[in-house]
């Protein structure tokens, strides 16, 4: 297996990271829009701009339960009370028909509309009540100011401002926009369908007893967590075995049907490591097969028709921080996302303990942020090792360290990338 490229194996020329994700983005465009109901567009990243259709709040509104009057009618008070007489109640969702002018008040509600003349609220723990002859009368205790627990039209948008921008991702706050002006279809960008296989004859599916020399493939799961997170439609695809021609097919098959292609394993220079071979010779073009990182300095990457491939390294630590440097900010991209949202956001923070490791290329150690005194701490994890996956369920961000530092100590100023749902 693979001994006829063997010569070629070995000559990796290694990228750095930032070279490698604009050889990337260079290849990749933002994809297809369409046409949803807005109250299912959670998490969809919009295609078009909303601008708002009629001011908010469209009236005037109410910001107590109280009395709507003339305030300048509370100015003299003679014994420290004014009374007014209610010539009118106003339940939220209805219009007064009445005016008023001074000496007169309407009862309102929070959120209804004040009716027309009257300029302030009073809250109703500051008045008093009293009937006379089937006539209310308000009493005021204290002085009003005008425009007082009035909202006036337009507070939040005026007419014709922008609500929402294209690339803007929606959530909870987007939403509410939608909702109150009454956008019930929006345009999305279609989410990118990215199909996933392992590679390895090692690999049992999830629910397969376990066997001798054997492991249970867990790359494909994770793959589909953060094909997820980044936005993308992830495809399961039965692992394969580390047969080169079967890899040839479903890869090329896989590449005409969905958008990305993200496989896993067989990178490597050993003698079963099938996709290093299929991506130097087969039918696809080549972006890099090494990157001056670990984990994962042997994440290769390929295009065959504008699709994209890539094959990620089988250490389940190399494998998720190729899919974060590489693959997430391509689906990004097909997404519409701006572009200065790409990556994931970088830090300063301080290291927590101490860093040994020496290498000649980057490092992006896994480790947990935490806030100290107002500082922002970084902790490498007591595991790092690229073949290591227990600690990626415990780690908020990825630990720079350039090979220049040497290993670093505890307190050096680091560059951390956080993971997503670092801040959650
Ligand atoms: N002679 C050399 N050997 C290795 C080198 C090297 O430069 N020279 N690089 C090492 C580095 S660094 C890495 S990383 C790995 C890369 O390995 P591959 O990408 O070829 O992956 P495999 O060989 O298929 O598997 C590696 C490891 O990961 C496990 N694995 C694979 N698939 C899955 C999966 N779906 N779920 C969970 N675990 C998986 C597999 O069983 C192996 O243990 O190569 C080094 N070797
Ligand atoms: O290719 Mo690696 O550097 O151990 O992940
Ligand atoms: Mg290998």
């Amino acid at each position: 297996m693979g001994t006829k490229y063997d010569t070629e194996k070995f000559k990796r020329k290694a990228l750095q990271v930032p070279a490698a994700q604009e050889l990337i983005l260079n290849q990749v465009t933002s994809g297809e829009i369409e046409t949803i109901v807005s109250v299912d567009s959670h998490e969809r990243i919009i295609a078009e701009a909303i601008t708002a259709p009629h001011p908010y709040p469209a009236f005037r509104r109410s910001g107590m339960d109280g009395y709507a009057i003339v305030a300048i009618d509370t100015l003299n008070t003679d014994d420290g009370i004014v009374w007014l007489k209610v010539i009118d109640e106003v339940p939220c969702g209805t219009v007064s028909s009445k005016i008023i002018s001074s000496g007169t008040a309407a009862r309102i509600m929070t959120g209804a509309q004040v009716p027309e003349g009257a300029d302030a609220v009073v809250m109703l723990e500051a008045t008093e009540q009293r009937n006379e002859n089937g006539v209310s009368w308000v009493g005021i205790k204290v002085p009003a100011r005008s425009g007082q627990n009035i909202t006036p039209v337009g507070f939040e948008i005026t007419e014709g401002d922008t609500l929402l921008r294209s690339g803007h991702k929606i959530g909870p706050g987007e939403l509410s926009v939608l909702a109150t002006f009454g956008v019930h279809q929006i345009q999305v960008y279609r989410k990118p369908v990215v199909g996933i296989f392992s590679t390895g004859s090692e690999l049992l599916d999830i629910t397969d007893p376990l066997e001798p020399g054997k492991i249970r493939n867990s790359n494909t799961y994770m793959l589909a967590s953060q094909i997820r997170e980044a936005g993308g439609e992830p495809v399961v695809m039965e692992a394969i075995p580390d047969d080169i021609e079967l890899a040839r097919s479903k890869v090329e098959e896989a590449l005409q049907r969905y958008d990305l292609v993200v496989t896993t394993g067989g990178v490597s220079v050993g003698d079963y490591d099938i996709m290093g071979d299929l991506v130097r010779c087969g039918s696809m073009d080549m972006l890099f097969n090494k990157v001056a990182m670990r984990p994962g300095s042997v994440t290769t990457a390929a295009v065959k028709d504008r699709r994209l491939l890539f094959a990620l390294s089988g250490n389940p630590g190399a494998c998720y921080v190729g899919f974060l440097l590489f693959v997430r900010p391509a689906i990004r991209k097909i997404l519409g996302i701006d572009k200065d949202q790409l990556l994931l956001p970088r830090w300063t923070a301080e290291l927590g303990r101490a860093y040994t490791k020496v290498n000649n290329f980057t490092r992006f150690v896994r480790g947990t942020l935490k806030v100290t005194d107002g500082k922002v701490v970084a902790y490498p994890a007591q595991l790092d090792e690229s073949s290591v996956m227990v600690t990626i369920k415990d780690s908020s961000c990825l630990i720079i360290i350039p090979p220049e530092l040497k290993g670093a100590a505890e307190g050096t100023k680091v560059d951390v990338i956080l993971l997503p749902g670092a801040l959650a």
